[in-house]
C-alpha cells in the first residue's frame, strides 16, 4: 500500500467519512463581508477548511481558481494550513496535467514540493511517459481521469477498440494492470455517469479508490454513486462537493451554511454506505 492510500484509507476510517471538500475560490460568488479583507481567497479557503474539516476525508483544491487569480502563494499557504492543522487529512491537487516527461518533472515537484499535495490529478492522454514522473514521487497519489463527469466527456470515452471495450475501460484496465505496481495510482470517475462508475469498479477491483466529482452542483446522485462505486467495505470512493458546500450561504453565515451542508453530504453518503452494506450482505446470504 503507497504512503497516500494508507492516509486516505486511514482519513476514512478515522473521519468515518468519503466526502472531499473541493476549494474552488470564485470572488464572483464570495461573501461580501470577506471580499472587504486584504486576502480574501486564502482567508474565504481557511474558513471553508475550518468549518468543514470535521466532516471531510480529503481537501481538493482547483489550481485553475487560484492562478486565474494570480493567487499562487494563497494555494500554498493554505495547502501548508491543511498539511500542519489537519495533518490527517490528504491534499489532492486538482491540476489534470498531461505532457512529456521533462515538463511533467516540473508539474510534479510543483503539486508535490510547492504545494506539498498528496496527490495530483492527471491526463493520460499522452501515456505513460508522461504519468511516470509523478509515480516517481514514491509517497504520492495519481489521480488519473477516466470518465469524467461533463457531457462531453464521451466524445472520446466512449470510442471502442477492436473488441468493443471502450476508451474509459482501456484506461482502467491499463491503469490497474500496468501503471499502478506501486498502488499509488486513483482514477477520476464522475458520479453523473453511476453505470460507468459501476464497470469502472468492476474492472479495477476492490483496492483502487475513486475520485468522483459530480454530486452537489451538477446533480450527481449520491446514493447511485456510493450503490455503483464502493469496494467491498463500503468506502473505496473520494466523492467530491465544491460550489454546494462553498457558497451554501453568500451572508454573514457563510461559514455554519457550509458545515451544515458538508455535514448533511457526509450523512447522505454514510446512509447510503449502510444500505449498501446491508444489500451486498443481504444477497450474500441468499
Ligand atoms: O478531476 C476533477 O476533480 C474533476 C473531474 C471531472 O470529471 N469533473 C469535475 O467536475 N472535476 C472537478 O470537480 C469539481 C466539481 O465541482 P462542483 O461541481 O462545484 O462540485 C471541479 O473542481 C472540477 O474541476
Amino acid at each position: 500500500m503507497s504512503k497516500f492510500i494508507e492516509k486516505l484509507q486511514n482519513a476514512w476510517d478515522k473521519q468515518n467519512s468519503l466526502l472531499v471538500v473541493g476549494l474552488d475560490p470564485d470572488q464572483q460568488r464570495m461573501p461580501e463581508s470577506i471580499l472587504q479583507s486584504k486576502t480574501p481567497i486564502f482567508d474565504f479557503c481557511k474558513g471553508i477548511i475550518d468549518a468543514t474539516a470535521e466532516y471531510a476525508c480529503a481537501f481538493k483544491p482547483q489550481i485553475a481558481y487560484f492562478a486565474s487569480q494570480g493567487a499562487e502563494m494563497a494555494l500554498t499557504q493554505l495547502c501548508h494550513y491543511i498539511s500542519n492543522t489537519y495533518p490527517e487529512l490528504p491534499i489532492l491537487l486538482d491540476s489534470k496535467r498531461g505532457d512529456i516527461g521533462t515538463t511533467a518533472d516540473h508539474y510534479a515537484k510543483e503539486a508535490f514540493e510547492r504545494y506539498c499535495a498528496d496527490a495530483i490529478t492527471v491526463n493520460p492522454y499522452m501515456g505513460f511517459d508522461s504519468i511516470e514522473p509523478y509515480l516517481a514521487w514514491e509517497n504520492k497519489g495519481v489521480i488519473i481521469l477516466c470518465r469524467t463527469s461533463n457531457q462531453g466527456g464521451s466524445d472520446f470515452q466512449f470510442f471502442e477498440s477492436a473488441d468493443g471495450t471502450p476508451l474509459y475501460l482501456e484506461v482502467a484496465k491499463t491503469v490497474a494492470e500496468k501503471w499502478n505496481l506501486s498502488e499509488q495510482c486513483s482514477l477520476v470517475v464522475g458520479a453523473t455517469f453511476p453505470e460507468e462508475l459501476a464497470k469502472v469498479r468492476a474492472c479495477v477491483g476492490d483496492d483502487m479508490a475513486l475520485l468522483v466529482p459530480g454530486i452537489g452542483a451538477q446533480g450527481g446522485d449520491i446514493e447511485a454513486t456510493v450503490m455503483a462505486g464502493a469496494n467491498s467495505k463500503g468506502q473505496g470512493l473520494m466523492i467530491n462537493s465544491a460550489r454546494a458546500i462553498l457558497y451554501a450561504s453568500s451572508g454573514t453565515d457563510w461559514q455554519e451554511a457550509a458545515a451544515a451542508e458538508a455535514r448533511k453530504t457526509r450523512d447522505s453518503i454514510n446512509e447510503a454506505r449502510e444500505k449498501f452494506l446491508a444489500t451486498k450482505k443481504e444477497t450474500e446470504e441468499i
